[in-house]
C-alpha cells in the first residue's frame, strides 16, 4: 500500500520595528516571498510622544504595503513581531498574550521600537484569528546567577542584547559545524549601532553584556562601561541634565562621540586618506570587543567551539582583521555579516507551527 504524506505549508508575516522604520516579509516556509524596509520620516515619528503611540500609523502602513503588492492576508497562519523591553525571559518563541501585550503598552522596561513588534502582531492577527508571537525578545535572560553579581547589590548586571540575531547565528554557526546549538560552546559578538557579546552555553546565553544600558565595549553610537565613579561626578555636576547624560551614553557615545560619525564605511575612508586619530579609535573599538571576547572565554572556561561575529560591522573586513589578531587562540572564527532577524523570527514560528518545538507563556506578574 501506498502511504501519501501530505505535508503541511505554511506562511508567516514578520514585522520587525525600528527606531526609523519598520521591516517586515512575508514568508512561504522558509521561502522571503516579500519583504521591504519601510522607512519612517522623523516629522512623522515626531508627531507621536511616546514609541506605542505609533501603534495605529505603522499597522496602517504595514498594511498598506502588503495590500499594494497583492499580498492575500487571509492566507496567513501566524503573524510575529520582534518582541521588546519586556520582563526578563527565557529564549524562544512565545505567543503573545494579554499580560505582555499590557506590558508592552505601559512600556514596562522602557520605551523601545521593539515593543511595538507585539502589539502589531497582536491586533494584525487577532482580525484573522490567527496566532500571534514573539520571538527572543532583547530582554531574553539565561544568565547564570554568578553573572548578576555586578558588586553593587541594588543594581544586579541585566540581560539585554540581540537575542534574537545572537541566537540565530548560533543555530547557524551549529548547523556548519555539524552540531546542534544545544550540543556547542559559541562566543557571539553582535557589532551593528550596540555591540552585545554573549557566552553561549550548551543553547543558553549564560553571560551577555547589556547592550542598551552601558556596558560592554563601546560602539557606533553607544558608550559601553564607563569609569563609574566619573560618570557619577558628571550626573552631579549641575552641568547636565539627565536626558544629555543619558545620550553620551546611549545615541551620542562611542564612534559618534569620538569621530561625529556611526558610519564604519565612513571612518574607514578616513582611515585610508591617512587619519591616525580615526584609527586609533576604531582599532581602541576592536579592542575593547576583543577584551569582552575574552572575557567570555573565561566565563566558558575556555571550552569555546566557535567565536562568532555578525551584525552590520561584520561586513568590515578592517574590523574583523583587528579582532581576529587578538582573539584567534580562543577558536576558530566564523563571521556572519548583517542580521538576519525577519529569517529569525520566521524560523521561531516554523519551529512552534511544525511541533519542533512548543510556545512559551509570557508570565503573569
Ligand atoms: N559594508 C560595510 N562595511 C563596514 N561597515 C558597515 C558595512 N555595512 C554596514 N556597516 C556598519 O555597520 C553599522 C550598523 O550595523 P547594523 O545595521 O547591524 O546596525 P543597526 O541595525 O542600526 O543597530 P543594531 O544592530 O545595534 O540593532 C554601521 O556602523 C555601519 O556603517
Ligand atoms: C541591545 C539591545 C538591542 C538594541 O541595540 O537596541
Amino acid at each position: 500500500m501506498e502511504v501519501c504524506v501530505v505535508y503541511q505549508s505554511f506562511r508567516v508575516l514578520v514585522i520587525n520595528p525600528g527606531s526609523t522604520s519598520t521591516k517586515i516579509g512575508v514568508f512561504d516556509d522558509e521561502i522571503c516571498i516579500f519583504q521591504k524596509t519601510i522607512r519612517h520620516q522623523a516629522q512623522e515619528l515626531q508627531q507621536y510622544n511616546r514609541v506605542i503611540d505609533q501603534y495605529d500609523f505603522r499597522k496602517k502602513v504595514i498594511l498598506e504595503n502588503l495590500d499594494y503588492e497583492g499580498i492575500n492576508i487571509s492566507k496567513l497562519h501566524a503573524v510575529c513581531g520582534r518582541g521588546g523591553l519586556l520582563k526578563p525571559i527565557e529564549g524562544g518563541t512565545y505567543l503573545v498574550n494579554d499580560d505582555m501585550l499590557y506590558d508592552l503598552k505601559v512600556g514596562l522596561n522602557g520605551e523601545h521600537a521593539s515593543n511595538l513588534g507585539g502589539i502589531l502582531s497582536y491586533e494584525i492577527a487577532y482580525g484573522l484569528n490567527i496566532p500571534a508571537y514573539i520571538v527572543d525578545p532583547v530582554v531574553v535572560d539565561e544568565l547564570e546567577e554568578v553573572a548578576r553579581f555586578s558588586g553593587v547589590p541594588d543594581i544586579p548586571r541585566k540581560s539585554i542584547f540581540h537575542a534574537l540575531n545572537q541566537k540565530a547565528v548560533a543555530r547557524k554557526a551549529s548547523t556548519e559545524l555539524g552540531k546542534s546549538y544545544q550540543e556547542l560552546c559559541m562566543i557571539v559578538t553582535h557589532m551593528g549601532g550596540g555591540i552585545t557579546v554573549g557566552a553561549h552555553r550548551h543553547g543558553r546565553v549564560v553571560d551577555v553584556n547589556n547592550g542598551l544600558h552601558g556596558d560592554g565595549p563601546f560602539s557606533p553610537e553607544r558608550a559601553g562601561t564607563v569609569p563609574a565613579g566619573d560618570l557619577v561626578q558628571l550626573c552631579y555636576s549641575g552641568e547636565l541634565y539627565r536626558d544629555e547624560v543619558m545620550k553620551k551614553l546611549v545615541g551620542e557615545g562611542g564612534l559618534m562621540a569620538y569621530l561625529g560619525t556611526t558610519d564604519a564605511m565612513e571612518v574607514e575612508k578616513r582611515i585610508e586618506k591617512g587619519d591616525k586619530f580615526t584609527e586609533q579609535v576604531y582599532e581602541a573599538m576592536a579592542y575593547q570587543i576583543s577584551k569582552e571576547i575574552g572575557a567570555m572565554a573565561a566565563v566558558l572556561e575556555g571550552n569555546v567551539d566557535a567565536v562568532v561575529l555578525t551584525g552590520g560591522l561584520a561586513y568590515s573586513k578592517l574590523l574583523i582583521h583587528m579582532i581576529t589578531k587578538r582573539v584567534k587562540w580562543v577558536a576558530d572564527i566564523l563571521t556572519y555579516p548583517g542580521e538576519n532577524e525577519l529569517e529569525a523570527l520566521n524560523e521561531g514560528v516554523l519551529r512552534v507551527l511544525r511541533e519542533e518545538e512548543q510556545s512559551k507563556v509570557y508570565p503573569h506578574n
